[in-house]
């Protein structure tokens, strides 16, 4: 006997194992505020507010990643610090994303946007407010809940 885990039922009650994406984002902190951006509308969860980021790609590490795509989306420069959350699984109809999301500040500021419409600093009050891809609200939740003045990066 065998057991497939991640698999479900589709729309046309055929089993499909859903494939895993592993994915990055940067909560990018300045003055207590949280860098949101919005999908463009001609991606996949087009609209929605994100952390930007994107898949790991081969053996990167996720802050290597998080470095190659702030540079590839923002054309900017970032530096690390803890992660923000625990890792979210959630499962879309095209896949499970795996999502791990860490505080990360700018060191340049070019915001040269090529897939997002708009991006936006957040206190954490307001947070809530945005619509978050779906995989993102535990994140959410807890960086809601955190003292943002706290975060180190010292390490
Ligand atoms: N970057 C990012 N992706 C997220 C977040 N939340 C969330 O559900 N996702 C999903 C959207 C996508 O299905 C997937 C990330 O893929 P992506 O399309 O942004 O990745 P990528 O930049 O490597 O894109 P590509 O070159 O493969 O097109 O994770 C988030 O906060 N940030």
């Amino acid at each position: 006997m065998f057991v497939i885990l991640n698999a479900g039922v589709n729309s046309e009650g055929v089993m499909e194992v859903k494939k895993d994406i592993y994915v990055v984002g940067a909560a990018l902190l300045r003055n207590n505020r949280i860098l949101a951006a919005k999908r463009n509308p001609d991606r996949m969860l087009g609209g929605m507010w994100e952390f930007p980021g994107g898949k790991i790609q081969g053996n990167e590490t996720p802050q290597a990643a998080l470095k190659r795509e702030l540079a590839e989306e923002f054309s900017d420069k970032i530096i690390t610090g803890p992660q923000a959350a625990m890792e979210v699984h959630h499962e879309y109809t095209f896949g499970t994303v795996n999502l791990k999301v860490y505080y990360a500040k700018l060191l340049t500021q070019n915001f040269n946007l090529i897939a997002h419409s708009q991006i936006c600093w957040v206190q954490s009050s307001e947070l809530k407010k945005l619509d978050w891809a779906p995989a993102n609200w535990p994140i959410i939740e807890k960086i809601a809940k955190t003292d943002l003045k706290r975060v180190n990066f010292d390490d």
